[in-house]
């Protein structure tokens, strides 16, 4: 990377040439892949202790979580998905998401559930949270699309390593040698791939 560029500006490079990347992807290899992310899921042990857990629904070439949410459905668990704060900014809510869920689209054009103060499941309740992101480096730090919704969320995870566990979700094409990494990035423990089960 350049010398030349800032720590925030070469973030923003990673994040515009990794997105592209993930979009250039054809919608077979997206099924391929959501196909090899429900069987490294089945394995993890992560997620087979778990009764409560976040996903998200893909958005910009993000790898498809909706196999995988529907083997959790009918294993019983209760699976979450976030949602816009509507008063706090850069913070994100959990509801309980169900085949009958109300959507909406939210300001990113994001799938979310419509808001229901009777859905809301406090972050703390949740035992996993699989997170999207952009991109990832060898030792598990990420880099979001850069509103720092998940850095907010995780962030008593990272002092206390307490509270639900932060699962990263990611093609294996966003993995990158080593991110600029800034204070308040949170580092994850675990990163599942469609070929592989990162654990730090
Ligand atoms: N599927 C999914 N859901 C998610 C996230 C995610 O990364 N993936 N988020 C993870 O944090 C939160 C949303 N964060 C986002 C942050 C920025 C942009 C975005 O597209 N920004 C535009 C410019 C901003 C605008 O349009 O106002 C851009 O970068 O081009 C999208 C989502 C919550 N839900
Ligand atoms: N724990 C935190 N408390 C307060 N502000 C934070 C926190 N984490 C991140 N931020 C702020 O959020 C902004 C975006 O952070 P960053 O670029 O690291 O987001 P990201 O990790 O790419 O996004 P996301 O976490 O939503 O996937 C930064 O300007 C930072 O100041």
């Amino acid at each position: 990377m350049s010398s030349a560029v800032t720590p925030s500006a070469s973030r923003q490079q990673i994040r515009q040439q990794i997105r592209q990347q993930r979009r250039t992807l054809t919608d077979e290899q997206q099924r391929h892949f959501a196909t090899q992310l429900l069987q490294q899921c089945q394995q993890a042990e992560t997620l087979g202790n778990a009764q409560h857990i976040a996903l998200y629904l893909a958005n910009d070439g993000e790898l498809d979580t909706q196999p995988v949410i529907d083997w959790l459905w009918q294993q019983g668990k209760s699976v979450y998905l976030p949602v816009l704060h509507p008063f706090s900014k850069g913070h994100l809510l959990f509801l309980h998401y169900t085949a009958e869920t109300r959507m909406t689209l939210n300001k990113y054009q994001i799938r979310e559930p419509q808001l229901d103060i009777r859905l809301v499941k406090p972050a703390h309740q949740l035992d996993v949270i699989c997170t999207p992101l952009v991109a990832f480096d060898a030792s598990g730090q990420r880099l979001g699309m850069g509103g720092g919704y998940y850095d907010r969320t995780l962030s008593n995870w990272h002092r206390h390593q307490q509270g639900p566990r932060p699962v990263g979700l990611a093609h294996d094409c966003q993995q990158v040698d080593s991110l600029p990494s800034q204070a308040w990035d949170v580092p994850l423990p675990e990163i599942i791939t469609p070929s592989r089960h990162f654990r730090w």
